[in-house]
This record gives C-alpha cells, sequence and structure tokens, in this order.
C-alpha cells in the first residue's frame, strides 16, 4: 500500500485519463463542477461551502454519515431546493438551476430510492411517463416507444426482463431499478444522481445493479452514487466524496485510498493517513 506522502503525491498529480491529458496540454472538463455550494434551512447550515466534480464515463460516490448533507446536496443539483450560494458549471459553463425544469434541461436526471414508477403500468409506459411519443395522427406511438425502451435496455446489456410489455408490479427489486436507471438513458441525461441504488437488494441483485451502474457511465454518463454501503463505494466508484456535516472532508479518487481511510473521513471528517484537512483535501484527487 501507498504511504501518505505517495498518496498526497499521487493526489496531487491527479492521476484520471482526463487529468493526464490536461498535463499534455488538453483541457480536461467536468460535465458537472460545484464550487461553494451554501444551504440552510432558517438558521440551520446544511451545506457550507461544498464542491465537487463528476466527470463523464465515470461513477462518482457521494458519501457521508447520517445528516451530512447528501441529501440536501442532491435536491439542490435537482433544483429541488434553490442554494444560497454557489456556483453550477456543466461542460464548463456556469448554470443558474432554479428548479427541477432548469436541471432537466440541463440533463440531470434523478432516480430515487422509492423509484417513482408506477405499478399498475408496464415498462415502456413508466419509461415515457410524461413525455410519450405521438404519431401524425396524434395517438400514441407505441411501436416507437417499445423500440427505444428496448433499445435504452439493451445498451445497458439488460438480460434480466424479458419483455419490455410486463407490468412493473411483476417485476422483483433488481428488475425496478434497471426500469428506473434505464429510464435516464432513454432521455440522454448527462448527470444520473443514483440514491442508494442497491438499499433493498439481495447479493446477486446488487451484482447486477452495480453491473448495470458501470455500464450507464460507459455510455459516457456521468453518475453521482450516493451510498452508506462501503463494498458498494468501493467496488463501482472512480471518484469519491465525503460530506461531513455538510462540508467536504474530501474528493479522493478510489485507487487513492483505503476502505479505513474512507470511513475515517466519514467519522471524523478527517483521515490521519491520508494527511488531508478539509481544506487542502477539496479538490485533490479529482
Ligand atoms: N427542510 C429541512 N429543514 C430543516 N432542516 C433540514 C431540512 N432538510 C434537511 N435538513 C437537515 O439537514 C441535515 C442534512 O440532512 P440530509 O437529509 O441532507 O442528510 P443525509 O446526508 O442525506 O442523511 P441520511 O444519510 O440520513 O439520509 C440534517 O440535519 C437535516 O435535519
Amino acid at each position: 500500500m501507498a504511504d501518505s506522502h505517495q498518496i498526497r503525491v499521487s493526489l496531487a498529480v491527479m492521476r484520471h485519463p482526463r487529468c493526464q491529458r490536461e498535463a499534455g496540454g488538453m483541457s480536461p472538463t467536468a460535465t458537472l463542477e460545484l464550487r461553494g455550494v451554501d444551504k440552510s434551512f432558517g438558521p440551520v447550515h446544511v451545506l457550507s461551502s461544498v464542491g465537487l466534480t463528476a466527470n463523464a464515463g465515470e461513477v462518482t460516490a457521494l458519501v457521508g454519515d447520517n445528516g451530512a448533507g447528501k441529501s440536501t446536496l442532491v435536491k439542490c443539483i435537482g433544483g429541488i431546493h434553490r442554494v444560497d450560494a454557489g456556483e453550477f458549471i456543466f461542460d464548463g459553463t456556469p448554470q443558474v438551476i432554479g428548479g427541477p425544469r432548469d436541471a432537466a434541461r440541463l440533463g440531470v436526471e434523478i432516480v430515487y430510492q422509492d423509484l417513482a414508477l408506477c405499478d399498475n403500468l408496464d415498462i415502456v409506459d413508466n419509461m415515457f411517463l410524461g413525455r410519450e411519443e405521438v404519431t401524425g395522427l396524434g395517438t400514441l406511438d407505441e411501436n416507437t416507444m417499445e423500440q427505444q425502451a428496448r433499445q435504452a435496455l439493451d445498451a445497458l446489456s439488460v438480460r434480466t426482463v424479458r419483455s419490455v410489455r410486463q407490468v412493473v408490479a411483476s417485476l422483483s427489486g433488481g428488475q425496478r431499478q434497471t426500469v428506473a436507471i434505464a429510464k435516464s438513458l432513454l432521455w440522454k441525461s448527462t448527470v444520473v444522481i443514483l440514491d442508494e441504488p442497491t438499499a433493498a437488494l439481495g447479493v446477486a441483485q446488487t451484482e447486477q445493479v452495480l453491473g448495470l451502474v458501470r455500464r450507464l457511465a460507459g455510455q459516457g454518463v456521468a453518475v453521482l452514487m450516493v451510498s452508506h454501503n462501503m463494498n458498494d463505494v468501493l467496488s463501482v466508484a472512480d471518484s469519491i466524496v465525503v460530506l461531513y456535516l455538510g462540508r467536504m472532508a474530501a474528493q479522493v479518487r478510489r485507487e487513492d485510498v483505503t476502505q479505513t481511510q474512507v470511513v475515517e473521513l466519514i467519522t471524523a471528517g478527517r483521515s490521519g493517513s491520508l494527511g488531508l484537512s478539509p481544506t487542502e483535501s477539496w479538490g485533490a484527487g479529482i
């Protein structure tokens, strides 16, 4: 294992290919970058100067203890909460997120834990709910929707769903998660936020969904995955953002940290062996 000096050096030189391209003269552009995000509810300061970077083609895990501010941050990115201060930069351009429509226009899709699927509708109906394709005659274009739903599932190599005309109520937890994730691909989202995607799943289904998360990133999406499950985070993330009491403890590359160091960041806001204080660590490993 690398010692703390090596880790600091590797963090400083930023080993990700995008960063190597920067070293070679090409400038990397994060799909989503947050800088100095503050959010309070009345007198309660929930987020203070939070920043993170989510790159296309990567899974960025967002971790932190209960109450650290993960959900609040996700809701700020999704336009559900308005931030008090801070910048949202999409593909290098600062943007204002004044509400959910702005976030959707910028390609942000949030897959919540409850998945917000309608049990009585089939997979196609769920994937196109509120955004149905219509024919020139004004009727629903079922064939096109069915084809596109199938394509989205195929792009993610989904083999577990037999028919896109299956009613969602009949699907397993993993299959439902699959439908919700494939929906984000269908809508060409550029930033997909997954809220605890394996929370209610058994071992086999967890493996399948984690594979799906990787393939989603493989489609060029910047995936931000909120998770309490350290095994999931360490097996699937390229980069890990740790929130501690509403502040950035660190954003580190997966390969630069051990599980113990991530747990230290989550529980204490710093990791002695990493040698990074919260202010030093912001952005160090991106
Ligand atoms: N609408 C609100 N009004 C007041 N305080 C709030 C509101 N929403 C969240 N908070 C507070 O903000 C803090 C962060 O909550 P948040 O739900 O973002 O944390 P979290 O990291 O997602 O936690 P968990 O892992 O338990 O879901 C908590 O102390 C919570 O009580």
